[in-house]
């Protein structure tokens, strides 16, 4: 009698599991979106030793948070500035005496995530990173990257200082543009190309341009794509074996509407055959991008992924802000998470809601932290014994 219960029992399950099935089948919803705790298991060990190329102007901040959130609750060593820099010799090559304590206990010291600014020089980088290090960037339609690059570097980089617009720029650039200023225009052209550590103003010739692709396929496992962020952070997760909330940020160094300018079609047009090298940069690695999706995620799977990441961001926006809009600074009533601001471009941050518990406020931090406020803070968890960091700004 027993025994024909639990086989009733049993069958129930199972005819319960069937039905669950069918219904997520008619009805094109992903099993794990009925029972979450189903996605968010993993084959193996995270991967913990990560470099990430930080290109400039291309949501890299956001991965950056990402990255150190990530380092901060694994307790794991991270890449940083030596002394008072906030970036690792940009725009120089990088030399691994720009990281903070790699000559100390000798030569060989490593580190298991690296992920600030920097002019990309692999054997430098070898120096500091294992050997199993899992490396990749991100990339950002050279049009958008550029006229976002225009305005947050208009008063630094010499080739902005004196042109009104980024439309004026493109019709003439060679009146504005000084190839013998050397590094500090590296900002005003092919920008990305030159932070992987090429020559941003080589001409774009086919064989030339072929070899540096297939170098940075090479040394690269994945290079991710700005305009499709969601889908970027569910393809890395899936290949460091990473749990959802890792990957899960709120959009960070972002501009107001009214600091964006838009391009004519003209410009456009030029902005691409301006930053030929970067296009073809552009375009090349988002082909392989949706190759490398469509491998390793059915369609369905691909959309059910992006639609949890997003579900979890809006509850964590929930919980976390008090409203889920970016502030511009002065709307920013604690210091500590306002943004470095610069040149004509209004840096947005996030007011968090009052009266968090004390483990959901620090949860919540980290994720408005700005790049630098965060990289303050893990400099002085890893090197308690050196000088802090000092953001000027943040006492202006
Ligand atoms: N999640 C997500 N998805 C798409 N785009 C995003 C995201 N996060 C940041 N951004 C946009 O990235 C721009 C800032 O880039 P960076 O953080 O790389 O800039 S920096 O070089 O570190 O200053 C900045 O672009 P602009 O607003 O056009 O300047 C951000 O809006």
């Amino acid at each position: 009698m027993q025994k024909l219960g639990r086989q009733c029992f049993w069958a129930v399950l199972l005819l319960l599991a069937l039905a669950v099935l069918l219904l997520a089948g008619v009805m094109h919803v992903d099993v794990r979106l009925l029972m979450p705790q189903l996605g968010d298991q993993v084959d193996g060990p995270p991967v913990t030793n990560v470099m990430f190329l930080k290109t400039h102007k291309t949501a890299s901040s956001t991965v950056l948070n990402i990255l150190f959130r990530f380092a901060e609750t694994h307790n794991l060593s991270a890449a940083l500035p030596a002394g008072g820099r906030f970036h690792l010799g940009y725009p120089w090559l990088f030399l691994a005496r720009y990281v903070e304590g790699a000559e100390q206990g000798g030569p060989g010291r490593r580190f298991n995530i690296m992920c600030n600014h920097l002019r990309f020089n692999p054997p430098e980088v070898q120096k500091v990173m294992p050997n199993d290090t899992f490396y990749f960037s991100i990339l950002r339609n050279p049009v958008f990257q550029l006229e976002s690059s225009f305005v947050y570097y208009k008063s630094h980089v010499p080739a902005f200082r004196n042109v009104t617009s980024l439309d004026a720029f493109l019709a003439s650039p060679w009146t504005y543009y000084n190839q013998s200023l050397g590094l500090s225009n590296a900002y005003a052209r092919n920008s990305m190309w030159f932070d992987l550590g090429f020559d941003n103003d080589a001409p774009p010739e086919e064989d030339y341009v072929r070899a540096r692709l297939l170098d940075v396929e090479r040394r690269f496992q994945l290079l991710l794509i700005a305009e499709h962020f969601d889908e970027s952070m569910v393809l890395l997760r899936r290949l460091l074996r990473w749990r959802l909330d890792d990957v899960v940020a709120f959009r960070l160094n972002a501009r107001s509407r009214h600091s964006v300018t838009s391009l004519s079609p003209a410009g456009q047009e030029r902005a691409k055959h301006w930053c030929a090298l970067d296009w073809r940069l552009y375009q090349h690695f988002n082909r392989t991008f949706w190759a490398r999706l469509r491998a390793e995620l059915s369609p369905r799977r691909l959309r059910s992924e992006v639609a949890r990441l997003r579900e979890r961001r809006r509850e964590l926006a929930a919980l976390c802000l008090q409203d889920s809009e970016p502030k511009n600074k002065s709307q920013i009533t604690d210091v500590r998470l306002r943004p470095y601001q610069s040149g004509r471009a209004d840096i947005l941050g996030y007011n968090l809601k009052p009266g968090l518990d004390n483990q959901t406020l620090q949860t919540c931090q980290r994720m408005v932290m700005p790049e630098l406020q965060y990289m303050a803070h893990l400099y002085t968890l890893q090197f308690p014994d050196k000088p802090p960091k000092n953001i000027a700004f943040l006492g202006a």
